[in-house]
């Protein structure tokens, strides 16, 4: 299984972009090399590690440099300066036909605007990669098929692109991602131009297609709900810059500049945590073996979720996973994670933790000042385009 280890790698678009390099080390702002020496700093000393079977997301605004940095993983674009290996193979040095070898057989792509060939059918468009890396016909038609099958569109192999919706054509982009065996996927804006809906469906295939088949995967987008689903740690983007990496919880926690927290602080934290994140350890919780009739919720259920639970049953919440007692979620816990961290956004009564409490005596839901999804970010653009 393959990571990925991007190191200060940079981007300067304009005539020798090393100059601007050297000024961002002497402290020079990307303003100022824009303004005085016309170079455009599009990734500025990017350093982080994705390791096998992660999915780390790069997330960023219009113009924060994520498509240069992807395309510098990919061999595509020249870094100015800096490293990206994948194992142990250097992709910012191989040229020619190792680096064709590396981009066919350890990396696949999936693009916002799917990239079908018009003219072929979808299982051929699904098995366009295999036929690339010299696969026989045979072969790369069952593997092909077997691809389409794992994202619900077996049967569909003899249709042309154009019979098939939008969500649909996407889907055999991911196909042909996974017929070409790859353990790296690189995942550019992919579900951006998809309805609402259906984009909330990829989302959830993809996560369950990664519990299975574990990739590589390295996910752009600028979505930070979307960030947040999908994501085991997410790198933060501005100006070319990486602000923050961590998990979902981390950024919303810990945010560690006010840009960060300016960004995160309109998220429906209910709907990005989980009982996993905010559960006590049952020896930690007051009864170690769930209460029969009390609350119970799994590990990945979403605070939502388990707001409802605790209406209708009262807390504390056991989490089960495999009908073992994994954790518990307090009431108190509950209500004050749905908020910021400060725990001003959740304005619901928190009741005693009363063990044995009678469902319906807790007003365990989020009151009115609850957090919307996908408020705007600074500076007002889309961050919450996923809903
Ligand atoms: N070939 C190029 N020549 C000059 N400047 C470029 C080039 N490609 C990108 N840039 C600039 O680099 C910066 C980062 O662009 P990039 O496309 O990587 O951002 P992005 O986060 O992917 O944005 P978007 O989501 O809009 O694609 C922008 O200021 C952009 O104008």
């Amino acid at each position: 299984m393959s990571s990925i280890s991007v190191r200060h790698l940079y981007k300067v678009f304009g005539r020798r972009p090393e100059r601007g390099i050297a000024a961002l080390k002497e402290g020079r702002s990307r303003d100022e090399i824009k303004d005085e020496m016309g170079l455009t700093a599009a990734v500025v000393n990017a350093t982080f590690d994705v390791s096998p079977g992660e999915i780390f997301v790069v997330m960023g605004l219009s113009g924060s440099g994520k498509s240069t940095l992807i395309r510098m993983v990919n061999g595509l674009l020249e870094p100015t300066s800096g490293e990206v290996t994948i194992d142990d193979l250097d992709v910012t040095r191989a040229k020619g036909d190792e680096l064709r070898r590396v981009r066919r057989e350890k990396i696949s792509m999936v693009f916002q605007h799917f990239a079908l060939l018009p003219h072929r059918t979808v299982g051929e468009n699904a098995a366009y990669a295999l036929e690339i890396q010299g696969v026989n016909r045979s072969e790369r038609e069952k593997k092909a098929e077997e691809a389409l099958g794992m994202v619900d569109l077996g049967g569909w192999g003899g249709s042309m692109p154009s019979e098939l919706s939008g969500g649909m054509r996407q889907r055999v982009g991911l196909a042909r991602a996974l017929a070409a065996g790859t353990d790296v996927l690189l995942m550019d804006e992919a579900f951006s131009a998809l309805d609402p809906l259906i984009r909330r469906g990829m989302q959830d295939q993809l996560v369950e297609l990664q519990d299975r088949l574990g990739k590589t995967i390295l996910f752009i987008t600028h979505d930070l709900n979307e960030a947040m689903r999908l994501g085991d740690r997410i790198a933060m983007m501005r100006g070319g810059e990486i602000e923050q990496i961590g998990t979902s919880q981390e950024i919303l926690n810990e945010p560690v500049n006010s840009y960060v927290s300016q960004f995160v602080q309109d998220v429906d934290r209910s709907r990005v945590l989980t009982a996993a994140d905010v559960m006590r350890a049952p020896e930690q919780a007051a009864g170690s073996t769930p209460d029969p009739g009390g609350a119970v919720a799994g590990p990945t259920d979403l605070l939502a979720d388990l707001y409802t639970v605790a209406a209708r049953h009262g807390g504390p919440i056991s989490v089960l996973d495999d009908g073992r007692l994994v954790g518990s979620v307090p009431l108190a816990t509950l209500l004050a994670a749905g908020g910021t961290p400060d725990g001003e956004r959740v304005t619901g009564q928190v009741a005693e933790e009363a063990p044995g409490a009678q469902s319906g005596s807790h007003a365990a839901t989020p009151g009115p000042s609850a957090p919307a999804v996908g408020g705007p970010p600074p500076g007002g653009a889309d961050a919450g385009g996923g809903e």
